[in-house]
Protein backbone atom coordinates (compact mmCIF):
# COMPACT_ATOMS: atom_id res chain seq x y z
CA UNK A 1 0.00 0.00 0.00
CA UNK A 2 2.81 2.49 0.86
CA UNK A 3 4.71 1.47 -2.20
CA UNK A 4 1.63 2.09 -4.66
CA UNK A 5 0.67 5.71 -2.81
CA UNK A 6 4.26 6.51 -3.63
CA UNK A 7 4.59 5.01 -7.08
CA UNK A 8 1.33 6.93 -7.65
CA UNK A 9 2.93 10.26 -6.12
CA UNK A 10 6.29 10.13 -7.89
CA UNK A 11 4.46 9.51 -10.96
CA UNK A 12 2.18 12.88 -10.73
CA UNK A 13 5.58 14.66 -9.43
CA UNK A 14 7.68 13.09 -11.99
CA UNK A 15 10.55 14.04 -9.24
CA UNK A 16 11.96 12.16 -6.11
CA UNK A 17 10.36 13.54 -3.04
CA UNK A 18 10.28 12.58 0.58
CA UNK A 19 7.86 13.40 2.98
CA UNK A 20 7.36 12.53 7.01
CA UNK A 21 3.80 12.42 8.81
CA UNK A 22 2.06 10.55 11.58
CA UNK A 23 -0.81 8.38 11.50
CA UNK A 24 -2.35 9.27 14.54
CA UNK A 25 -5.89 7.37 15.91
CA UNK A 26 -7.00 6.75 19.17
CA UNK A 27 -4.94 3.13 19.08
CA UNK A 28 -1.63 4.26 18.04
CA UNK A 29 0.44 6.89 16.90
CA UNK A 30 2.97 5.72 14.22
CA UNK A 31 5.35 8.17 12.42
CA UNK A 32 6.14 6.92 9.25
CA UNK A 33 9.12 8.82 6.40
CA UNK A 34 8.32 8.09 3.08
CA UNK A 35 10.49 8.24 0.26
CA UNK A 36 10.29 7.99 -3.49
CA UNK A 37 13.55 6.78 -4.05
CA UNK A 38 13.52 3.63 -2.30
CA UNK A 39 9.79 3.44 -3.00
CA UNK A 40 8.71 2.34 0.24
CA UNK A 41 7.23 3.66 3.96
CA UNK A 42 9.57 3.18 7.02
CA UNK A 43 7.47 3.06 10.07
CA UNK A 44 8.33 3.37 13.98
CA UNK A 45 5.73 3.13 16.48
CA UNK A 46 5.81 6.30 18.64
CA UNK A 47 5.35 6.06 21.98
CA UNK A 48 5.15 9.84 22.84
CA UNK A 49 1.74 11.46 21.69
CA UNK A 50 2.32 13.23 18.74
CA UNK A 51 0.20 15.26 17.32
CA UNK A 52 -1.51 15.83 21.03
CA UNK A 53 -4.69 14.63 20.56
CA UNK A 54 -6.92 17.98 21.28
CA UNK A 55 -4.51 19.93 18.65
CA UNK A 56 -5.89 17.62 15.73
CA UNK A 57 -8.63 15.20 14.76
CA UNK A 58 -7.81 13.70 11.78
CA UNK A 59 -6.33 10.51 11.32
CA UNK A 60 -3.65 11.00 8.87
CA UNK A 61 -1.87 14.22 10.38
CA UNK A 62 1.11 16.12 8.21
CA UNK A 63 3.31 16.68 10.87
CA UNK A 64 6.51 17.91 8.62
CA UNK A 65 5.53 18.94 4.88
CA UNK A 66 9.27 18.18 3.98
CA UNK A 67 9.14 18.01 0.77
CA UNK A 68 13.17 17.90 1.05
CA UNK A 69 14.16 16.92 -2.53
CA UNK A 70 12.70 20.42 -3.66
CA UNK A 71 13.94 22.15 -1.24
CA UNK A 72 17.83 21.83 -0.54
CA UNK A 73 17.49 23.41 3.02
CA UNK A 74 16.54 22.33 6.43
CA UNK A 75 13.08 22.25 7.46
CA UNK A 76 11.94 23.03 10.88
CA UNK A 77 11.37 19.94 13.19
CA UNK A 78 7.91 17.95 13.12
CA UNK A 79 8.47 17.60 16.77
CA UNK A 80 8.24 20.96 17.13
CA UNK A 81 5.29 21.53 15.31
CA UNK A 82 3.09 20.25 17.76
CA UNK A 83 4.14 21.69 20.83
CA UNK A 84 3.43 24.81 23.04
CA UNK A 85 3.14 28.05 20.91
CA UNK A 86 6.64 28.34 23.23
CA UNK A 87 7.94 25.80 20.32
CA UNK A 88 6.47 26.91 17.81
CA UNK A 89 7.97 30.13 17.93
CA UNK A 90 11.27 28.39 18.61
CA UNK A 91 10.23 26.14 15.23
CA UNK A 92 9.81 29.60 13.26
CA UNK A 93 13.49 30.97 14.37
CA UNK A 94 14.78 27.35 13.23
CA UNK A 95 12.83 27.68 9.97
CA UNK A 96 14.74 31.63 9.74
CA UNK A 97 17.97 30.14 10.53
CA UNK A 98 17.32 28.03 7.41
CA UNK A 99 21.08 28.76 5.62
CA UNK A 100 23.13 26.84 3.32
CA UNK A 101 23.20 22.94 3.03
CA UNK A 102 24.24 21.48 5.86
CA UNK A 103 27.56 18.98 5.04
CA UNK A 104 27.08 15.70 7.53
CA UNK A 105 29.31 12.78 8.58
CA UNK A 106 28.05 10.34 10.62
CA UNK A 107 30.01 8.34 13.61
CA UNK A 108 28.88 4.87 14.14
CA UNK A 109 30.61 1.94 16.01
CA UNK A 110 29.36 -0.02 18.97
CA UNK A 111 29.26 1.48 22.22
CA UNK A 112 32.48 2.42 23.71
CA UNK A 113 34.43 2.34 20.02
CA UNK A 114 35.44 5.44 20.12
CA UNK A 115 33.31 8.06 18.67
CA UNK A 116 33.49 10.38 21.10
CA UNK A 117 37.06 10.55 21.61
CA UNK A 118 37.53 10.47 18.03
CA UNK A 119 35.12 13.38 17.34
CA UNK A 120 36.86 15.45 19.85
CA UNK A 121 39.88 15.36 17.85
CA UNK A 122 38.56 15.83 13.98
CA UNK A 123 36.86 19.04 15.55
CA UNK A 124 39.90 20.15 16.39
CA UNK A 125 41.94 19.56 12.90
CA UNK A 126 38.65 19.49 10.42
CA UNK A 127 36.47 22.83 11.53
CA UNK A 128 33.54 20.34 11.72
CA UNK A 129 30.72 20.78 15.04
CA UNK A 130 30.57 17.88 16.82
CA UNK A 131 26.92 16.54 17.65
CA UNK A 132 26.81 13.70 19.80
CA UNK A 133 22.82 12.70 19.37
CA UNK A 134 23.24 10.61 23.05
CA UNK A 135 24.79 14.03 24.65
CA UNK A 136 21.81 15.64 22.92
CA UNK A 137 19.39 13.34 24.47
CA UNK A 138 21.08 13.96 28.05
CA UNK A 139 21.05 17.78 27.82
CA UNK A 140 17.45 16.91 27.16
CA UNK A 141 16.87 15.01 30.50
CA UNK A 142 18.38 17.49 32.21
CA UNK A 143 16.77 20.50 30.68
CA UNK A 144 13.22 19.41 32.74
CA UNK A 145 12.02 18.48 29.30
CA UNK A 146 8.46 16.89 29.77
CA UNK A 147 10.19 14.27 27.58
CA UNK A 148 13.27 13.76 29.92
CA UNK A 149 11.77 11.26 32.01
CA UNK A 150 11.03 8.89 28.60
CA UNK A 151 14.48 9.36 27.51
CA UNK A 152 16.39 8.81 30.67
CA UNK A 153 14.25 5.30 31.11
CA UNK A 154 15.12 4.60 27.36
CA UNK A 155 18.49 5.42 28.46
CA UNK A 156 18.79 3.17 31.13
CA UNK A 157 16.93 0.10 29.19
CA UNK A 158 19.49 0.72 26.06
CA UNK A 159 16.90 1.03 24.01
CA UNK A 160 16.29 3.80 20.99
CA UNK A 161 14.58 7.07 21.55
CA UNK A 162 11.63 7.86 19.24
CA UNK A 163 13.24 9.87 16.18
CA UNK A 164 10.97 12.99 15.93
CA UNK A 165 12.59 13.40 19.41
CA UNK A 166 16.57 12.76 18.14
CA UNK A 167 15.90 14.40 15.27
CA UNK A 168 14.13 17.52 15.92
CA UNK A 169 16.99 17.82 18.50
CA UNK A 170 19.33 17.46 15.91
CA UNK A 171 18.07 19.82 13.71
CA UNK A 172 18.01 22.48 16.65
CA UNK A 173 21.57 22.12 17.20
CA UNK A 174 22.06 22.37 13.18
CA UNK A 175 20.15 25.16 13.17
CA UNK A 176 21.86 27.19 15.76
CA UNK A 177 25.17 26.62 14.45
CA UNK A 178 27.22 28.88 12.17
CA UNK A 179 28.88 26.06 10.95
CA UNK A 180 27.74 23.98 7.78
CA UNK A 181 29.73 21.01 8.96
CA UNK A 182 28.92 17.99 11.35
CA UNK A 183 30.07 15.14 12.93
CA UNK A 184 26.98 13.14 14.13
CA UNK A 185 27.98 10.93 16.62
CA UNK A 186 25.95 7.99 17.68
CA UNK A 187 23.14 8.84 14.91
CA UNK A 188 21.10 6.85 13.37
CA UNK A 189 20.84 3.73 15.38
CA UNK A 190 18.30 2.64 13.40
CA UNK A 191 16.55 2.53 9.85
CA UNK A 192 13.60 4.48 11.23
CA UNK A 193 16.29 7.18 12.39
CA UNK A 194 18.16 7.19 9.29
CA UNK A 195 14.98 7.52 7.08
CA UNK A 196 13.36 10.56 9.14
CA UNK A 197 16.57 12.38 9.23
CA UNK A 198 16.81 12.05 5.71
CA UNK A 199 13.36 12.92 5.25
CA UNK A 200 13.31 15.91 7.58
CA UNK A 201 16.70 17.30 6.79
CA UNK A 202 16.63 16.54 2.88
CA UNK A 203 20.40 15.51 4.05
CA UNK A 204 22.38 12.37 3.08
CA UNK A 205 25.50 12.25 4.79
CA UNK A 206 29.11 12.46 2.71
CA UNK A 207 30.42 9.64 4.49
CA UNK A 208 29.65 7.30 7.44
CA UNK A 209 32.37 6.67 10.08
CA UNK A 210 32.23 2.97 11.10
CA UNK A 211 34.31 1.84 13.55
CA UNK A 212 34.62 -1.83 14.18
CA UNK A 213 35.80 -3.14 17.37
CA UNK A 214 35.61 -6.62 19.35
CA UNK A 215 33.03 -6.51 22.02
CA UNK A 216 35.36 -7.66 25.02
CA UNK A 217 37.59 -4.79 24.25
CA UNK A 218 34.30 -2.46 24.29
CA UNK A 219 33.12 -4.08 27.28
CA UNK A 220 36.09 -2.79 29.20
CA UNK A 221 36.69 0.16 27.94
CA UNK A 222 33.03 0.77 28.84
CA UNK A 223 33.30 -0.57 32.47
CA UNK A 224 36.76 1.80 32.77
CA UNK A 225 34.81 4.76 31.76
CA UNK A 226 34.14 6.34 34.73
CA UNK A 227 31.54 9.50 33.18
CA UNK A 228 28.78 8.66 36.20
CA UNK A 229 26.39 7.32 32.72
CA UNK A 230 23.32 5.76 34.11
CA UNK A 231 23.89 3.41 31.43
CA UNK A 232 27.77 2.19 32.18
CA UNK A 233 26.65 -1.01 34.00
CA UNK A 234 27.24 -4.36 32.94
CA UNK A 235 23.56 -5.23 32.43
CA UNK A 236 22.82 -2.09 29.83
CA UNK A 237 26.14 -2.20 28.15
CA UNK A 238 24.94 -5.88 27.40
CA UNK A 239 21.18 -4.65 26.24
CA UNK A 240 23.16 -1.61 24.17
CA UNK A 241 25.52 -4.08 22.54
CA UNK A 242 22.08 -6.44 21.88
CA UNK A 243 20.64 -3.00 20.45
CA UNK A 244 23.50 -2.24 18.11
CA UNK A 245 23.37 -5.21 16.15
CA UNK A 246 19.97 -5.97 15.78
CA UNK A 247 18.95 -2.50 14.62
CA UNK A 248 22.64 -0.58 14.04
CA UNK A 249 24.27 -2.97 12.05
CA UNK A 250 21.60 -3.11 8.90
CA UNK A 251 22.00 0.81 8.99
CA UNK A 252 25.64 0.25 8.51
CA UNK A 253 25.32 -2.40 6.18
CA UNK A 254 22.58 0.03 4.25
CA UNK A 255 25.58 2.68 3.53
CA UNK A 256 28.07 0.31 2.81
CA UNK A 257 25.75 -1.23 0.23
CA UNK A 258 25.71 2.75 -0.68
CA UNK A 259 29.51 2.78 -0.78
CA UNK A 260 29.62 5.66 1.56
CA UNK A 261 30.75 3.57 4.24
CA UNK A 262 34.25 4.24 5.95
CA UNK A 263 35.01 1.23 7.74
CA UNK A 264 38.21 2.13 10.39
CA UNK A 265 39.46 -0.71 12.73
CA UNK A 266 38.81 0.78 16.11
CA UNK A 267 40.54 -1.41 18.18
CA UNK A 268 43.87 0.35 17.88
CA UNK A 269 45.38 3.25 19.92
CA UNK A 270 43.43 5.92 20.03
CA UNK A 271 46.47 8.06 17.44
CA UNK A 272 46.53 5.50 15.18
CA UNK A 273 42.76 5.39 15.11
CA UNK A 274 43.04 9.36 13.75
CA UNK A 275 45.73 8.66 11.73
CA UNK A 276 43.30 6.18 9.85
CA UNK A 277 40.51 9.07 9.49
CA UNK A 278 42.48 12.13 8.66
CA UNK A 279 42.69 11.60 4.44
CA UNK A 280 39.21 11.20 4.63
CA UNK A 281 38.49 14.66 6.13
CA UNK A 282 41.55 16.36 3.96
CA UNK A 283 39.29 17.35 1.38
CA UNK A 284 37.14 19.68 3.55
CA UNK A 285 40.61 21.27 4.92
CA UNK A 286 41.75 22.07 1.40
CA UNK A 287 37.88 23.50 0.32
CA UNK A 288 38.61 25.75 3.62
CA UNK A 289 41.86 26.82 2.67
CA UNK A 290 41.28 27.51 -0.86
CA UNK A 291 37.76 29.93 0.29
CA UNK A 292 40.13 31.53 2.43
CA UNK A 293 42.42 32.26 -0.33
CA UNK A 294 39.55 33.61 -2.31
CA UNK A 295 38.16 35.68 0.43
CA UNK A 296 41.59 37.30 0.89
CA UNK A 297 41.68 37.80 -2.98
CA UNK A 298 38.20 39.19 -3.07
CA UNK A 299 38.80 41.86 0.55
CA UNK A 300 42.37 42.71 -1.87
CA UNK A 301 40.24 44.00 -5.13
CA UNK A 302 37.73 45.66 -2.46
CA UNK A 303 40.55 47.42 -1.16
CA UNK A 304 39.43 46.28 2.69
CA UNK A 305 42.05 46.29 4.42
CA UNK A 306 40.27 45.17 7.90
CA UNK A 307 39.91 41.89 6.66
CA UNK A 308 43.19 41.45 4.75
CA UNK A 309 44.11 42.26 8.33
CA UNK A 310 42.20 39.84 9.70
CA UNK A 311 43.41 37.17 7.50
CA UNK A 312 47.07 37.88 7.87
CA UNK A 313 49.71 37.85 10.43
CA UNK A 314 51.03 40.73 11.24
CA UNK A 315 54.43 39.20 10.16
CA UNK A 316 53.57 38.31 6.77
CA UNK A 317 56.17 38.51 4.67
CA UNK A 318 56.23 39.01 0.68
CA UNK A 319 57.67 38.86 -2.45
CA UNK A 320 55.83 40.44 -4.95
CA UNK A 321 56.32 42.72 -8.38
CA UNK A 322 55.99 46.17 -6.78
CA UNK A 323 59.01 45.36 -4.00
CA UNK A 324 60.87 45.17 -7.09
CA UNK A 325 62.95 42.27 -5.83
CA UNK A 326 62.73 42.85 -1.72
CA UNK A 327 61.50 40.30 0.69
CA UNK A 328 59.03 42.66 1.93
CA UNK A 329 57.73 42.25 6.27
CA UNK A 330 54.34 43.22 7.86
CA UNK A 331 51.31 44.46 6.45
CA UNK A 332 52.03 48.71 6.09
CA UNK A 333 53.30 47.73 2.42
CA UNK A 334 50.35 46.50 1.65
CA UNK A 335 47.93 48.56 3.27
CA UNK A 336 49.52 51.06 1.00
CA UNK A 337 48.38 49.64 -1.92
CA UNK A 338 44.83 48.63 -0.72
CA UNK A 339 44.01 52.44 0.69
CA UNK A 340 45.27 53.88 -2.34
CA UNK A 341 42.90 51.44 -4.11
CA UNK A 342 40.08 52.84 -1.86
CA UNK A 343 40.99 56.73 -2.14
CA UNK A 344 40.86 56.79 -6.23
CA UNK A 345 38.79 53.71 -7.58
CA UNK A 346 39.90 52.76 -10.96
CA UNK A 347 36.55 53.10 -13.14
CA UNK A 348 36.24 49.35 -12.85
CA UNK A 349 37.02 47.05 -9.57
CA UNK A 350 39.18 44.48 -10.92
CA UNK A 351 38.12 40.98 -10.50
CA UNK A 352 40.55 38.19 -9.13
CA UNK A 353 39.83 34.39 -10.08
CA UNK A 354 41.84 31.93 -9.56
CA UNK A 355 43.01 29.40 -11.76
CA UNK A 356 44.90 25.64 -11.20
CA UNK A 357 44.60 25.98 -7.88
CA UNK A 358 46.79 23.75 -5.88
CA UNK A 359 46.95 22.50 -2.16
CA UNK A 360 49.86 21.04 -0.35
CA UNK A 361 50.23 20.16 3.56
CA UNK A 362 53.34 20.79 5.23
CA UNK A 363 52.54 18.88 9.13
CA UNK A 364 49.25 19.51 10.68
CA UNK A 365 49.68 23.03 10.84
CA UNK A 366 50.95 24.79 7.47
CA UNK A 367 49.92 24.80 4.09
CA UNK A 368 50.49 25.81 0.81
CA UNK A 369 48.14 27.47 -2.09
CA UNK A 370 49.67 27.53 -5.06
CA UNK A 371 47.45 28.76 -8.02
CA UNK A 372 47.26 31.00 -11.43
CA UNK A 373 45.60 34.58 -10.53
CA UNK A 374 43.40 35.89 -13.37
CA UNK A 375 43.12 39.55 -12.89
CA UNK A 376 40.50 41.24 -14.80
CA UNK A 377 39.71 44.91 -14.92
CA UNK A 378 39.14 47.31 -17.42
CA UNK A 379 41.59 50.33 -18.98
CA UNK A 380 40.44 53.46 -21.07
CA UNK A 381 36.82 51.23 -21.63
CA UNK A 382 38.77 48.33 -22.78
CA UNK A 383 38.59 45.13 -20.71
CA UNK A 384 42.02 44.11 -19.75
CA UNK A 385 43.27 40.78 -18.05
CA UNK A 386 46.81 40.27 -15.91
CA UNK A 387 47.87 36.98 -15.03
CA UNK A 388 50.20 36.18 -11.80
CA UNK A 389 51.75 32.85 -10.57
CA UNK A 390 51.36 33.43 -6.66
CA UNK A 391 52.29 30.86 -3.95
CA UNK A 392 50.47 31.51 -0.15
CA UNK A 393 51.61 30.17 3.13
CA UNK A 394 49.04 29.34 5.56
CA UNK A 395 49.71 28.72 9.06
CA UNK A 396 46.99 27.27 11.96
CA UNK A 397 47.33 28.79 15.44
CA UNK A 398 45.19 29.73 17.74
CA UNK A 399 43.67 33.23 18.00
CA UNK A 400 42.93 35.29 21.48
CA UNK A 401 39.73 33.04 22.64
CA UNK A 402 41.98 30.04 21.78
CA UNK A 403 39.95 29.14 18.27
CA UNK A 404 42.06 27.54 15.91
CA UNK A 405 42.52 29.71 12.80
CA UNK A 406 44.46 30.18 9.70
CA UNK A 407 47.06 33.13 9.12
CA UNK A 408 48.66 33.72 5.69
CA UNK A 409 52.38 34.23 7.00
CA UNK A 410 54.23 34.63 3.36
CA UNK A 411 53.64 34.76 -0.29
CA UNK A 412 54.71 34.79 -3.65
CA UNK A 413 53.43 36.65 -6.46
CA UNK A 414 55.16 36.93 -9.91
CA UNK A 415 53.59 37.84 -13.21
CA UNK A 416 53.08 35.46 -16.08
CA UNK A 417 54.25 36.26 -19.40
CA UNK A 418 52.02 37.54 -21.65
CA UNK A 419 50.12 34.98 -24.23
CA UNK A 420 51.28 36.04 -27.41
CA UNK A 421 48.75 34.66 -29.44
CA UNK A 422 46.01 36.05 -27.13
CA UNK A 423 46.59 39.58 -27.28
CA UNK A 424 47.25 39.79 -30.53
CA UNK A 425 43.51 39.09 -31.68
CA UNK A 426 41.33 42.05 -31.88
CA UNK A 427 38.61 42.53 -29.30
CA UNK A 428 39.52 39.83 -27.33
CA UNK A 429 41.32 40.92 -23.90
CA UNK A 430 44.61 41.83 -23.63
CA UNK A 431 47.11 42.93 -21.02
CA UNK A 432 46.52 46.07 -18.52
CA UNK A 433 50.33 46.85 -18.54
CA UNK A 434 51.94 45.94 -22.01
N1 LIG B 1 41.39 3.62 20.84
C1 LIG B 1 41.12 3.53 22.16
N2 LIG B 1 41.85 2.75 22.95
C2 LIG B 1 41.58 2.64 24.28
N3 LIG B 1 40.59 3.32 24.90
C3 LIG B 1 39.83 4.13 24.16
C4 LIG B 1 40.05 4.27 22.75
N4 LIG B 1 39.13 5.15 22.26
C5 LIG B 1 38.38 5.51 23.32
N5 LIG B 1 38.78 4.92 24.45
C6 LIG B 1 38.21 5.05 25.79
O1 LIG B 1 37.04 4.24 25.81
C7 LIG B 1 35.98 4.89 26.48
C8 LIG B 1 34.83 5.05 25.51
O2 LIG B 1 35.20 5.95 24.50
P1 LIG B 1 34.16 6.95 23.85
O3 LIG B 1 33.37 7.60 24.93
O4 LIG B 1 34.90 7.83 22.92
O5 LIG B 1 33.28 5.91 23.04
P2 LIG B 1 31.88 6.12 22.32
O6 LIG B 1 31.90 5.27 21.12
O7 LIG B 1 31.61 7.56 22.13
O8 LIG B 1 30.91 5.52 23.41
P3 LIG B 1 29.32 5.65 23.55
O9 LIG B 1 28.70 5.11 22.33
O10 LIG B 1 29.00 4.79 24.73
O11 LIG B 1 29.02 7.09 23.80
C9 LIG B 1 36.54 6.21 26.98
O12 LIG B 1 36.91 6.05 28.32
C10 LIG B 1 37.75 6.46 26.10
O13 LIG B 1 38.75 7.20 26.74
O1 LIG C 1 20.35 8.62 18.30
C1 LIG C 1 20.38 8.18 19.46
C2 LIG C 1 21.48 8.28 20.28
C3 LIG C 1 21.43 7.77 21.55
N1 LIG C 1 20.32 7.20 22.02
C4 LIG C 1 20.22 6.68 23.41
O2 LIG C 1 21.26 7.22 24.22
C5 LIG C 1 22.09 6.19 24.71
C6 LIG C 1 23.51 6.66 24.82
O3 LIG C 1 23.98 7.05 23.53
P1 LIG C 1 25.56 7.26 23.26
O4 LIG C 1 25.67 7.52 21.79
O5 LIG C 1 26.20 5.98 23.66
O6 LIG C 1 25.98 8.41 24.08
C7 LIG C 1 21.86 5.02 23.75
O7 LIG C 1 22.16 3.76 24.32
C8 LIG C 1 20.38 5.18 23.47
O8 LIG C 1 19.62 4.72 24.54
C9 LIG C 1 19.21 7.09 21.20
O9 LIG C 1 18.18 6.56 21.60
N2 LIG C 1 19.26 7.59 19.94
Amino acid sequence: MGSLITRTLQKSLKRPFRFLYWSANSFNHKMCAMDSESLGFYTGRCILDFPPKSSRSSTWYVAAAGFCAFSSSLLAGSYSTSQSEEDSEENAHDQQNVKRKARVVFVLGGPGSGKGTQCEKIVENFGFTHLSAGDLLRAEINSGSQYGVMIQNTIKEGKIVPSEVTVHLLQKAMNGSDNDKFLIDGFPRNEENRAAFEAVTGIEPEFVIFFDCPQEELEKRLINRNQGRVDDNIDTIRKRFKVFEESTLPVVQYYERKQKLQKINGAREKEEVFKSLKPLFLPFLEEELLQLTKELLNGIDEGDYALYKRLCDPSLTAFEPDAQGHLVEGLPFHKFYLDMSKRFPSPSKPHSQVSSPKITFIGDEVALVTYTRLVQSTKDGVPCVEAFNETRIWQRGLDDSGIAVWKLIHFHKSKCPLHRAHHKSKGSPHSCKE
